[in-house]
């Protein structure tokens, strides 16, 4: 493998997240490959979310953490959280209340993005929500709220997607719709994917390696 093809992806060196107490939740050493996903397992509160949270660069103050976040050639620990270029999907899938639908995906688009209102139509399309530009959120379904939210994470350009029990508040033919594109969408733009998840079904459709805490014991 060359050089650059060795650096692209994400990369997790010794990220370990702290409480302020200095007891340690978490140590994670990953390397995420464009276009797959390294799925997060373990129980209720050991620390999935910070561990996002530190990689984000969102960590409330009652946590710290070291190590070291790589995206392709660029080492993310110092860099402000909105300069770290990075997806984030949470499972409620908030979307701006007093914005329109086509107002939340314009949102999206960075700043000095062209053609504005023919990237949101297509984004609009892309998601099968033609038509629906003017409508409120509140008016939407869970699952077309879903990809609003995704099409919105989408369109700012992120270098690597993070999901955090992105899936969970949708049924299960929306679920595994949501999930198809996700990965569909992140394996055609190559982005490394970390998917926190408590659903052995998430996992195995993301086809990639599992990391499970606690580790299991050895036999
Ligand atoms: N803002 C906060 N201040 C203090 N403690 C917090 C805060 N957020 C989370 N915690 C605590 O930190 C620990 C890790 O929480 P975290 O949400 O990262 O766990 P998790 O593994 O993602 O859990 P779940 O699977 O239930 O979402 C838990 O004990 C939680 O109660």
């Amino acid at each position: 493998m060359d050089k650059a093809a060795s650096q692209s992806g994400l990369t997790l060196s010794d990220l370990s997240v702290y409480r302020r107490s200095g007891e340690k939740l978490l140590q994670v050493n990953a390397h995420v490959l464009p276009g797959r996903t390294l799925t997060i397992m373990g129980p209720s509160g050991i620390g999935k979310s910070t561990l996002l949270a530190a990689i984000t660069g969102t960590l409330s103050p009652d946590f710290r953490c070291s190590g070291s976040v790589r995206l392709n050639d660029r080492e993310l620990m110092q860099v402000p959280p909105e300069k770290r270029r990075l997806g984030i999907l949470f499972q409620d899938h908030l979307l701006f209340p007093h914005f329109s639908v086509a107002q939340n995906l314009a949102f999206g688009l960075p700043p000095r993005t062209k053609h504005r209102r023919a990237r949101v139509e297509q984004a609009l399309e892309d998601i099968d929500l033609k038509g629906f530009a003017s409508r409120d959120p509140a008016s939407l379904s869970g699952g077309q709220r879903a990809r609003v939210a995704l099409m919105r994470m989408l369109l700012s350009e992120p270098e690597a997607l993070l999901l955090d029990e992105a899936f969970s508040r949708l049924d299960q033919d929306l679920r595994a719709r949501m999930r198809r594109l996700v990965f569909a969408k992140a394996e055609q733009a190559q982005l490394p994917v970390i998917m926190v998840t408590h659903d052995q079904e998430d996992a195995e459709a993301a086809a990639g390696d599992i990391l499970r805490f606690p580790p299991p014991l050895a036999t």
